[in-house]
């Protein structure tokens, strides 16, 4: 880990419209770290990394990535997103191989578009999904593909664009174990080789040993900024957001359980 940061953010808030969802935002996050986003369903946690991004708006405070403003070109281009939902993924018809292409826009200059599929970012895209353990299915339609292997095909995708931060949403979501050890690997070797790492996630355990810092965000607010170990049960579990239960019924109420009478 170096003392450059990589992203600022200065009693910042994100939402929609007119809403703010997370706010009071003071963050820095430096060249190096491997930053964990925890908390409840609803609580955050993709607003805050969408708003990194510029994709959901900077509604108070300054917030910077790589020194540049949020959402302009050289912070963009600085950010490998694996977003949370495979909706690209799923709602375009294209290959695994055109997917990861498309990793490659950023560094081709607008002027010779036909450069992104020049021998280097053909070998690049190849590579970046063989890393993902992705090599035989290449040309497969990624609709055809697994849930596990659509997330792994949005890795490669933003591997695939070699950027110093990765914006990872529940990148382990749904991918089989040994998988995830695969990840956890090439997450690992991308730190050494100095990339940051933000990473929402609801399984630490699978990343424990990689993580070396972990924010907690809890109704629309930092509740907890440090070492991963330090964090209590409770704020993460808890269920806590605007407009859902405070507590799911429970015990389940015998209508739904099979051996009562009932409509079917
Ligand atoms: N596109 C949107 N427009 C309006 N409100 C939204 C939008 N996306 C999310 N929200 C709201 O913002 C709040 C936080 O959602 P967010 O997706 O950031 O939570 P999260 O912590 O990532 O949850 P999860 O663990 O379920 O992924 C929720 O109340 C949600 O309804």
């Amino acid at each position: 880990m170096s003392d450059e940061p990589v992203i600022e953010l200065r009693r910042a808030a994100f939402g929609y419209e007119d809403r703010a969802v997370v706010g009071d935002i003071d963050l820095t996050i430096r060249r190096g770290e491997v930053v964990a986003v925890l908390g409840p369903n609803g609580s955050g946690k993709s607003t805050l990394v969408k708003g990194l991004l510029g994709l959901t708006e900077l509604q108070a405070g300054t917030a910077r990535v790589l020194g540049n403003p949020i959402g302009s070109r050289p912070a963009r281009n600085g950010i490998g997103y694996v977003p949370q939902r495979h909706t690209l993924a799923s709602a375009v018809k294209a290959t695994a191989t055109e997917i990861v292409t498309m990793g490659r826009t950023v560094r081709t200059p607008w002027w010779a578009p036909w450069r992104i599929r020049s021998a280097g970012n053909r070998a690049l895209v190849r590579e970046a999904l063989a890393v993902v353990g992705l090599g035989t299915l290449t040309d497969h339609d990624v609709a055809t593909l697994s849930g596990g292997q659509q997330r792994r095909v949005l890795i490669a995708r933003a591997l695939a664009s070699r950027p110093e931060v990765f914006l990872m949403d529940e990148p382990t979501a749904g991918v089989d174990r040994g998988h995830q050890q695969v990840l956890v690997a090439v997450m690992r070797r991308l730190v050494e080789r100095g990339a940051t790492l933000v990473v929402v996630t609801h399984e630490l355990d699978a990343l424990a040993d990689l993580v070396t810092r972990a924010i907690v965000v809890s109704g629309g607010r930092i509740s907890h900024d440090g070492p991963p170990q330090d964090v209590a049960p409770h704020e993460v579990d808890h269920i806590h957001h605007e407009g859902e239960d405070a507590r799911p019924r429970s015990p389940v109420p015998t209508t739904f359980l099979p051996t009562t009478g009932g409509p079917r």
